[in-house]
């Protein structure tokens, strides 16, 4: 890549607020050109290949394709948690741009606070530890494999709190960070102050009073879930919990931060429909009060219909397309996408809908330089097996899609012969 990493401490202000600069306007998270690769015995395996997308402030973007086309692998890069080694990041960035409060309206969604933004494939395990649960949460598809069966569900959602809001805590614990007691106590345990508190031997009263705060700060989380007695959960084990009080522990941690983005992958895979429903309301409403982006990497197509203002459609590795959802199950572009979306009825689409176009999806290692889809798509013709089309914007201009059907052979320069026709139907 041609342009400078960008770096967390890389700040730059913008003009302050005039009332006028509402609405953001740069997305909040921009995918340009991401690869990654998994060396393996068989070879490099193009696992995300040259992807790009965008996610606007408090958006929901539907992330769909056929299992391996690099949908977890993609969000999983965005927090850090793809192992390295065997991955390798091959190219391209994950700019992230925080939603910052503006210092004259107080607003988070006013360009006034400035426009902070790095590239989270540049950030270190420690940066990363800042990032996650503040900025970006993640919830999976099987909750428990994502608490700890040892720690009681109050501890589990305390720490994400003494991850980030520690300072807060002390000061509504009535405690001050100069307080010497409290400092020795840090210093002894070499940790941080408000986590070495709670652990010092003496300092009775003030750990009681921090305790009592903590407990509040994790009550609270558990309550905004619609748990019903949280003060009881939180003294739960994981075991003690069905997989749909599981899955609201763990919204309930991912958003206790109010983070600027939740990715869910297959968040309710695992949960009986009636308990998906509610989860998926829970996500919606929690997301409306803290102007939430949302992530969401699903199969079942007509939730990502009901529940996404965007669709990005991925194809071995590949972005193929991305638009806004109504468009895009309207007049899909991309010949996959077509067969992907266009047969979702309104209402209902059982899972597994996603094999209904014939053919194999195409092996992920060392690929060489043609679209990916062409063995399986109906127009296809010598440029589709020679070249990678790009991903292009088309009328409405946020329609993007990556196939030669839209494109000109003399912007190319290539011979039209070659160029795929749109009269032959796709079967
Ligand atoms: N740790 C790993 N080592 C080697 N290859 C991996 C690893 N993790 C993922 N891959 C490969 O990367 C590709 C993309 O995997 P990914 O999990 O992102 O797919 P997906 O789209 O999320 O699929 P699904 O819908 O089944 O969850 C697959 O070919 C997979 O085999
Ligand atoms: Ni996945």
């Amino acid at each position: 890549m041609t342009n400078r990493p960008v770096e967390m401490s890389d700040v730059a202000l913008m003009p302050r607020c005039s009332g006028a600069e509402r609405g953001a306007a740069l997305p909040l998270v921009t995918v340009d050109d991401l690869s990654i690769y998994f060396q393996s015995r068989r070879g490099t395996v193009h696992a995300v290949d040259g992807a790009s997308f965008e996610i606007g402030v408090g958006q929901t973007v539907g992330l769909v394709g056929e299992t391996g086309c690099g949908k977890s692998v993609t969000a999983r890069s965005f927090l850090g948690l793809v192992p390295s080694p065997p991955a390798v990041h091959a190219g391209g960035r994950i700019v992230f741009r925080p939603r910052q409060e503006c210092p004259s309206c107080h607003a988070s969604d006013c360009q006034g606070g400035g426009q902070a933004e790095y590239d989270l494939t540049k950030l270190t395990p420690r940066e990363f530890r800042k990032v996650r649960g503040e900025q970006i949460a993640m919830i999976f598809q099987d909750p428990s494999l994502a608490l700890n069966p040892v720690l009681t569900i109050g501890q589990q959602v305390a720490e994400v709190f003494h991850q980030h809001r520690a300072e807060m805590m002390l000061a509504d614990a009535g405690l001050s960070t100069d307080d010497p007691l409290l400092r020795r106590a840090a210093s002894d345990r070499s940790s941080r102050l408000e986590r070495a508190v709670l652990a010092a031997p003496g300092l009775r009263r003030r750990r009681n009073r921090l305790q009592k705060v903590v407990d509040e700060y994790v009550a609270q989380a558990l309550a905004e879930t619609r748990i019903a007695n949280p003060r009881k959960i939180m003294n739960s084990y994981p075991h003690e919990l069905s997989g749909g009080m599981k899955q609201r522990v763990m919204i309930a941690q991912a958003l206790a931060c109010a983070p600027d983005l939740l990715i869910a992958d297959e968040p309710t895979t695992a949960l009986d429909v009636t308990i998906q429903a509610h989860i998926l309301d829970l996500i919606h409403e929690l997301q409306e009060r803290h102007h939430t982006a949302v992530l969401y990497i699903s199969h079942d197509l007509s939730l990502v219909r009901d529940v996404c203002d965007q669709v990005v459609v991925m194809y071995a590795g590949q972005v193929v397309e991305q638009g806004p959802t109504t468009r895009l199950f309207d007049n899909p572009l991309h010949p996959y996408a077509r067969g992907l979306l266009g047969a979702v009825p309104s209402g209902g689409q059982p899972r597994g809908g996603l094999s209904a176009i014939e053919g194999m999806v195409p092996e992920l290692v060392n690929p060489s330089s043609q679209c990916r889809f062409h063995t399986r798509c109906a127009h296809a013709s010598a440029v589709c097996a020679a070249h990678t089309p790009t991903l292009t914007a088309h009328d409405p201009p946020d329609h993007r899609a990556a196939c030669f059907l839209y494109e000109h052979a003399e912007t190319l320069g290539l011979p039209a012969e070659d160029m795929p026709s749109r009269n032959r139907s796709a079967s």
